[in-house]
């Protein structure tokens, strides 16, 4: 009789398969099943040495009946329906104190209505965020879990021994209840996006306001990654922009269309900050390009009426100026980051989670696409001050926006008088400029509420009058 099987996963398309093979080289046998059959024989037939410790399954039935109970299950599979669809096909199989962990990228809100429907059934359900791409799946992803913290004591070996490490430390933790771990998921994705926007931003720059090749551009990056904005995604944006197309000799990245993909997560940020109230400015620009650069034909349609700006750049090229791109790309990631984690805050509030920010940010240090130096920083400030009401104004990074502020304004200005679109940017700036604004404008916005809606106001000398002095249409 075949040796039965620690845990099974099911999907073996890009993330679960290369996760499946990182838990079969960390010693655990492991069981799997894909919906289309053939994937699964030739999953097996490439796993090499390490087929010995995987168990392929044709059917659903078979795939269950190969796994020692209690059993844990990953699903990596398309988020949505299908894995309620996979949720339905396993429940009769399973047994009392089986563990079904959806490690896909789930909005939460399926995650916490997946708990409701199985709390009664005896089975175990923990949603599980998992970040990395496919070289993370396999060789350390950064694990976000979401369940009750027993569930999780019951899975923590097997997922802290697959996980990245930063010095020695498992990017992998429990992170509070039902759908706490997949709401964190879509944070990070939209903190990513914000990220790639901004990136994309001062390549746009130097591309088109400086006249630079690809090639070029590649290797401004590569030093940035060596200083302050050292990161995965720098790193990936100096090796995209080296590599060169077969086909046409040109760089890569001149023959790809100009429109971005989005599975979701990053809308979800925003509609859940929108939800919440809370401003995630940088988040939402990064989201509404990624729309705007995927109706390409309106764009060209609009480029015959109005013609492409001069794009000519108000600032002398030369070591200053990369200087102050650098600089500035920082202060807007700093930006990005302090509305990823206060979203995060008020969710907290909100959902009842008590969200572990200082490990948050330290399960993000290795294996996530976000992953960087800067994230140790922010484990370091929220530690220090774990209920701080922002990260920008943490002593540590108060200071580094001290120090960055002037070069992303300087660049924001310049990019807008050559017409080069910077919204990450600018809403990063935007963002700090009206969040240290003692006194704002929005007194005439509710003198104008007041106005046409008698919606009332507060005033400054805690007066109680709360109308102003116009009659109803005057
Ligand atoms: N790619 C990435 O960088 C990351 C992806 N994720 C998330 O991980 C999950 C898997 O993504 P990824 O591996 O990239 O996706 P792939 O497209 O590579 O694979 C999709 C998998 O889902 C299976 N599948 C699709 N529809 C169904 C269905 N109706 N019923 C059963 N199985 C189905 C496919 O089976 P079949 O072979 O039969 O089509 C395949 O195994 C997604 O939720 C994704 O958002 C999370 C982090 C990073
Ligand atoms: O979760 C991920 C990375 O962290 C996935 O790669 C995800 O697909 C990225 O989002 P999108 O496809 O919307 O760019």
């Amino acid at each position: 009789m075949t040796e039965l099987a620690e845990i099974g996963l099911i999907g073996l398309g890009v993330m679960g398969s290369n996760l499946a093979l990182n838990i079969a080289e960390k010693g655990s046998r492991i069981a799997v099943f894909n919906r289309t059959p053939s994937r699964t024989a030739e999953f097996v037939a490439e796993a090499g040495a390490l087929a010995g410790n995987i168990v392929g399954c044709d059917t659903i039935e078979a795939f269950v009946a190969a796994i020692r109970p209690p059993r844990p299950i990953i699903i990596m599979i398309k988020a949505g329906e299908a894995v309620d669809q996979q949720i339905d096909a396993l429940k009769p199989l399973l047994s009392g104190g089986d563990i079904v962990i959806d490690a896909g990228n789930a909005n939460f809100r399926d995650t916490i209505a997946r708990f409701d429907r199985l709390k009664d059934t005896g089975l175990t359900f923990i949603g599980m965020g998992v970040s990395g791409g496919e070289e993370g799946a396999r060789h350390g992803p950064s694990i976000m879990v979401g369940g009750t913290e027993q569930s999780y004591q019951r899975v923590e070996k097997v997922l802290t021994s697959i996980s990245a490490r930063y010095e020695g430390d498992p990017c992998c933790a429990w992170l509070g209840t039902d759908g706490a771990g997949h709401f964190v998921k879509t944070i990070h994705n939209g903190i990513e996006y914000a990220d790639m926007q901004m990136i994309a931003e001062i390549y746009g720059i130097l591309r088109d306001g400086l006249g630079k090749s690809a090639g070029e551009i590649g290797t401004i990056f590569g030093g940035w990654n060596k200083g302050r904005l050292n990161s995965y995604l720098i790193e990936i944006t100096e090796k995209v922009l080296a590599a060169g197309d077969a086909s046409t000799g040109r760089p890569i990245v001149d023959v790809i269309l100009d429109r971005a993909g989005q599975k979701g997560t990053g809308k979800w940020s925003v509609i859940e900050a929108q939800q919440m109230g809370v401003p995630a400015t940088a988040i939402e620009a990064a989201v509404a390009a990624r729309s705007l650069s995927s109706i390409k034909a309106e764009r060209e349609a609009a480029q015959a009426i109005f013609g492409a700006p001069d794009h000519v750049f108000p600032l002398e090229d030369g070591a200053a100026l990369l200087k102050d791109l650098e600089l500035a790309l920082f202060a807007a990631k700093i930006g990005a980051y302090a509305q990823g984690f206060a979203v995060m805050a008020e969710a907290s509030r909100e959902f009842g989670w008590s969200l572990p920010m200082p490990t948050i940010a330290r399960i993000w240090r290795a294996g996530c696409i976000i992953r960087s130096q800067f994230l140790d920083e922010i484990t370091k400030a929220f530690t220090e001050t774990p209920d701080v009401a922002n990260l920008i104004v943490t002593p540590a990074f108060s200071a580094m926006v001290r120090e960055s502020l002037p070069a992303l304004r300087r660049i924001v200005a310049a990019a807008v008088t050559a017409g080069i679109p910077v919204p990450a940017l600018a809403s990063a700036l935007t963002y700090f400029d009206a969040y240290r604004q003692a006194r704002g404008t929005a007194n005439l916005i509710q003198a104008q509420r007041d106005f046409f809606g008698a919606h009332g106001f507060d005033r400054t000398d805690g007066l109680d009058i709360h109308h102003g002095p116009w009659s109803a249409g005057a």
